[in-house]
């Protein structure tokens, strides 16, 4: 059989090469190279040359190839793409270890780990996007941007707390474009690897090719850009090459973990610009879209999961999905390690470290100085402290704000915690945030993120 497949790869190629849905362009550019080169009981592996397109053809022609292969020999193969030089490492590997475990698990490696092109993962797209209430503004306006890159809504930023899709929705814009338009030069990177890059290139004196690599592309995606706050010459840097991109009306997309006009220490220059566009926030999704999440990963992934299983780790993980996906690889591997079939029950053993201690958490003062300071990326000490910055004080002002909000604490005991204060500067705090709140609503908006991280509601 294995042979029938390599020997009969013409007759494959044929088959792609006339199908209505793949344009010759298309055929030339991804299929036409394509080699299978050896087959593993069901799998077979096909060499690419070509590194920036395999995960594009992996995404775009993995079902056509399965087809066409099917129809020439008769069976359902699965397929892998490897590069040469993975091929190449396989068979040294296999050479210095047992016959047994070599192929599957390298082979299995290189396809979990096909993300190399661009930095994108392929599991990060609009189909396998859950669209909720919590995410249906960002998720519409990426589309928008995806399809009229440049022209719908430039930049678009999108803020959400940790886990809650950012990424995701960012890799969806990526991949939608370049399977439009496989031309496209659409660079996606994090703040911090923006950064890294740019020390290099002033160590090495490389600063044109920095600036050529991020200022002649179509789509240039920035993950995470409240890192920059703070980096003078990194803010500099970026300023011009949003400058450059803009002017020459070129689609930016920049996430964060809030919104602009609470990255502290932001350059007033970049805040503004960020709010020329369209500013889409992610809130922590409720509970049918949680269900609706790990149903589709249920799906996405052929899990075997009981209804009542999934419920219980909807109702019980809120405030963030990839911790929501946690709980149910923790499961699995749970049920795999101790040979039992997935329950509630066994699964309510499996999470018994995640889950209780969140539900029993006692709301105080230090609890809520935790979460504020992870909020702002500030030291909790230097919150309690005596200094008066804004960027200190406006913080631990919204400490005792929340402390009289969620907490049955007296003022004096509050102050107590929160650096031996006298009461009256909780209640002033207190009257601070519950004034701006009436004015502002991005305050009003992170006091909403921040009591729904301390109370888990
Ligand atoms: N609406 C959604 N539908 C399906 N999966 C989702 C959705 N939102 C998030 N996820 C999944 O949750 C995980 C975390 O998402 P992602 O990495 O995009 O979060 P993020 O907001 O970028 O987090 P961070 O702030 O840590 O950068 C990913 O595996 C992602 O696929």
């Amino acid at each position: 059989m294995s042979h029938s497949v390599i020997e009969n790869w013409d007759k494959v190629q044929a088959l792609l090469r006339d199908e209505s849905d793949i344009s010759k362009i298309s055929y030339k550019t991804f299929l036409e190279n394509l080699q299978p080169v050896k087959v593993h009981d069901d799998t077979i592996i096909i060499k690419t040359d070509d590194e920036i397109g395999r995960d594009y053809i992996e995404r775009k022609y993995s079902r056509s190839i399965i087809i066409a292969i099917r129809e020439i020999v008769g069976q359902i193969y699965e397929i892998k793409f490897m590069l040469p030089n993975e091929l190449e490492k396989e068979n040294k590997d296999k050479k210095g270890s047992s016959k047994k475990s070599s192929t599957n698990n390298s082979t299995h490696n290189t396809t979990t780990n096909n993300s190399q092109y661009n930095n994108l993962n392929s599991r990060y797209t609009f189909d396998t996007f859950v669209v909720g209430n919590n995410n249906k503004l960002a998720h519409a306006a990426s589309l928008a941007v995806a399809e009229s890159p440049a022209e719908a809504y430039n930049p678009l930023f999108i803020y959400g707390g940790v886990g809650l899709g950012k990424t995701h929705l960012m890799h969806s814009i990526a991949h939608f474009i370049l399977s439009e338009n496989s031309r496209s030069k659409v660079l996606y990177v994090s703040s911090e690897k923006f950064t890294n890059e740019l020390i290099n290139s002033i160590r090495e004196d490389k600063n044109e090719e920095f600036r050529q690599k991020y200022r002649n592309i179509d789509v240039l995606l920035v993950d995470d850009i409240q890192f920059i706050a703070g980096k003078e010459r990194t803010q500099e840097e970026f300023f011009h090459t949003f400058n450059t991109l803009y002017e020459a009306k070129k689609q930016i997309i920049i996430s964060s973990d809030r919104p602009p006009k609470e990255i502290e220490t932001l350059e007033e220059r970049l805040r503004s610009r960020f709010e020329w566009g369209l500013i889409a926030d992610i809130q922590p999704p409720d509970y049918e879209t949680r269900m609706a999440i790990l149903q589709k990963r249920a799906e996405l992934e052929n899990l075997d999961l009981p209804d009542d299983v999934i419920q219980y780790v909807a109702t019980n993980i809120k405030s963030n999905i990839r911790e929501l996906e946690g709980a149910i690889n923790k499961i699995i591997a749970y049920s795999t390690l101790v040979h039992k079939d997935l329950t509630k029950e066994l699964a309510e053993d499996a999470l018994k470290d995640l889950i209780t201690p969140e539900k029993n958490k006692e709301i105080t003062p230090e609890f809520i100085l935790e979460i504020v300071a992870e909020h702002y990326n500030l030291n909790p000490m230097d919150i309690v402290s005596k200094k008066r910055p804004r960027d200190i004080a406006y913080p631990r002002q919204i400490v005792m704000y929340l402390s009289r909000t969620l907490t049955d604490l007296s003022l004096p005991k509050i102050g107590q915690i929160l650096g031996k204060r006298d009461h009256t500067t909780i209640i002033h705090g207190y009257e601070k945030i519950s004034k701006d709140i009436t004015k502002d609503s991005a305050l009003k908006n992170t006091i909403e993120i921040l009591t729904k991280k301390i109370t888990g509601k």
